[in-house]
């Protein structure tokens, strides 16, 4: 055993229970409990609480086409820092990954990186036009071996579309993720959710429903197909409606909520300021009750963050004008131990369920969300439960600065993140090269 590559986690909780050394040989955990620390690099983790490594189903990286936002390097760092070991990237790249070389292309990027797991997701429709199925099976088939595939940052509004992308990715055990917004319900300039606020603030609405009845659809179709749909990034009670109905008929619906809609109101937008303008809007604060209860009791099976790094000249417009979306990656776990653990709504173990186990058997990713298992890769990410820190956004290392979290003081904070074995993370700093 050499040093390098056998580490030892010491006096670590386990999922927040009870205390025991983790020792990671070769990129694997070989023992937990006190195995003998000779020859190993000791990392000293008393206090701090063990979880398999996270895993983000919703990240946009923005390379190929707006590398001056985000890279699938800068996005990985940025992902690790938040103790991610995988990502989903979506596919509203330009050009968009609608083809097995454009996806093997992001996927070896994310190699190259080598901080974070990258996954490329495949589109629904050729340029998210909506209209022709993209390669499904062929980027399925690619060495990058997609398996979620979403037009997301566009609806696939077409149900003939929708029925036939589930058609065909059933055959190989694809899922859709939907970005559910009816496109005539939700105008073209709609920006803020639609209620008394925007009417008060004159910004064109966007109404809960919009997003309800493709969900309602979508589900219908599932059970139609037989096939997997998942919902992006659930906003509204009347979702969490839909989606408690479709689970108690057994539907193979799965849904994703951002730790945006778990923590902040549509108020915010008070002063037009554009950082959080991001889609779906946030929404009043009778929808974040819901979204926190369903997250807690099942209904909504994850967390993902649809970190979406914009450029400072695509933000800093007229509210109208400016770019949706907010960075998601470096403070998802303090924002989610901060609505969900310290309020008692769930444990440890459930925020590794919603954001590592269970976002990794949605998406399919073998060696991940289990990094806490004798014999699994050793993707393991470990969190201060009780510290103090507050956002600083040109702290930040992705490329971009849309943080609606800057100057927001959180109790919990990522120290180590550990990518089989190797740490990417230590005390909270990237660590490069390998
Ligand atoms: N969430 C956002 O507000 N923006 C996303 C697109 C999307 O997730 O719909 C983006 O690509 O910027
Ligand atoms: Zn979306
Ligand atoms: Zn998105």
């Amino acid at each position: 055993m050499t040093e390098q590559n056998t580490i030892l986690l010491r006096g670590a909780s386990l999922l927040g229970e009870q205390s025991a050394d983790v020792l990671v040989v070769g990129g694997v955990v070989a023992e937990i409990g006190s195995p003998s620390a000779e020859g190993a690099r000791v990392v000293d983790a008393d206090g701090l609480v063990a979880l398999p490594g996270l895993v983000d189903l919703h990240t946009h990286l923005r390379e190929p086409g707006r590398e001056d936002a985000e890279t699938v390097l800068t996005g990985s760092r940025a992902a690790a820092v938040g103790g991610f070991t995988a990502v989903l990237a979506m596919a509203n790249t330009s050009p968009v990954t609608d083809t097995a070389e454009a996806a093997e292309r992001v996927h070896d990027l994310g190699r190259a990186a080598g901080l974070v797991d990258v996954h490329p997701v495949g589109a629904v429709t050729k340029g998210l036009a909506g209209e022709e199925l993209a390669e499904l099976g062929l980027m399925a088939r690619s060495r990058a071996r997609v398996r979620v595939f979403s037009d997301d940052g566009r609806c696939v509004a077409n149900p003939r579309v929708m029925r036939r992308a589930l058609e065909y990715v059933k055959a190989f055990g694809g899922v859709v993720s939907q970005h559910a917004q009816d496109p005539d319900l939700a105008g073209p300039q709609s920006c803020c959710h639609e209620g008394e606020l925007s009417g008060r603030l004159g910004l064109p609405g966007w109404p809960g429903v919009a997003e309800e009845v493709i969900v309602a659809r979508d589900v219908m179709l599932a059970r139609h197909t037989g096939s997997r749909v998942h919902v992006a990034h659930a906003s509204t009670a009347g979702t969490v409606e839909v989606l408690r109905w479709a689970r108690s008929q057994g539907i193979a619906v799965t849904a994703e909520v951002t730790p945006h809609h778990l923590l902040l109101t549509t108020d915010l937008l008070g002063d037009y300021d554009p950082t959080y303008k991001v889609n779906p809007p946030l929404r009043p604060a009778e929808d974040v009750e819901a979204l926190r209860a369903a997250l807690a009791d099942g209904t909504i099976d994850a967390v993902a963050t649809d970190h979406a790094p914009h450029a400072r000249h695509d933000k800093e417009h007229a509210f109208v004008d400016a770019a949706f979306g907010m960075l998601g990656l470096e403070t998802a776990l303090p924002v989610v131990a901060s609505v969900m653990v310290e309020t008692g709504l769930m444990t440890w173990a459930d925020v590794a369920r919603v954001m590592s186990t269970t976002p990794a058997a949605i998406a399919g990713l073998e060696g991940q969300g289990r990094g806490l298992e004798v014999g699994a890769p050793a993707n393991i990410v470990l969190v201060d439960p009780s510290a103090d820190v507050t956002v600083d956004r040109d702290a930040s290392v992705s490329l971009s600065r849309n943080n609606p979290w800057h100057g927001r003081t959180f109790g919990a904070s990522v120290r180590h993140t550990l990518l089989r074995g190797r740490p990417t993370v230590l005390d909270g700093s990237l660590v490069e090269g390998r």
